[in-house]
């Protein structure tokens, strides 16, 4: 189980919904500047997502936590996060799987998903902790707008 008090965001909605979960990548950041993460390693990679609303569904839920899962567990467990080429590549700084990298991602992929459901929940923050002493907070607001 994991047991976090993790940084919050203001927003005005009225439902804020967090769902943990974690996954098991693989990565190596393609730039010289980079070091030994240059080299392919691996992280059990933490995430909570932040999602806010102000309606519900139509079994009561602003989105069923177990989908918010699927949707990142089912794609990146066991997987290699550079070999996801529609989402990450060598080809510019913004595609390498650096942990800000791909917690702008984590959010991008579940607000696809919510911009479909009619309630329009909104993904407000991405927490990812790639190891025990680095994490990343990804906000969408701050880059100007909710999304959706
Ligand atoms: N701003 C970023 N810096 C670094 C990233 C990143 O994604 N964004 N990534 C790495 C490496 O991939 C590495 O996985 C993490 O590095 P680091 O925190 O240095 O890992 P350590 O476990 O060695 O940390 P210690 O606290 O020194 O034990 C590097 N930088
Ligand atoms: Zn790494």
């Amino acid at each position: 189980m994991i047991q976090q008090i993790y940084p919050s965001t203001p927003h005005p909605y009225r439902y804020e919904l967090n769902k943990d979960l974690q996954f098991a990548a693989a990565h190596y950041i393609p730039s010289e500047y980079a070091g030994d993460c240059a080299k392919m390693h691996g992280h059990t990679y933490f995430v909570n997502v932040t999602i806010a609303g102000n309606e519900l569904d139509e079994s009561g839920f602003l989105v069923n936590f177990s989908q918010v899962k699927k949707l990142i567990h089912d794609r990146f467990d066991h997987s290699l996060l550079n070999g996801h080429a529609e989402l990450f590549g060598d080809d510019h700084p913004s595609r390498y799987p650096t942990t800000e990298n791909v917690a702008r991602i984590l959010c991008e992929i579940i607000q696809q998903f919510l911009n479909e459901m009619t309630n329009k929940p909104l993904c407000v923050q991405i927490f990812l902790r790639e190891t025990p002493t680095s994490y990343v907070v990804y906000r969408p607001a701050a880059g100007g707008s909710y999304g959706a």
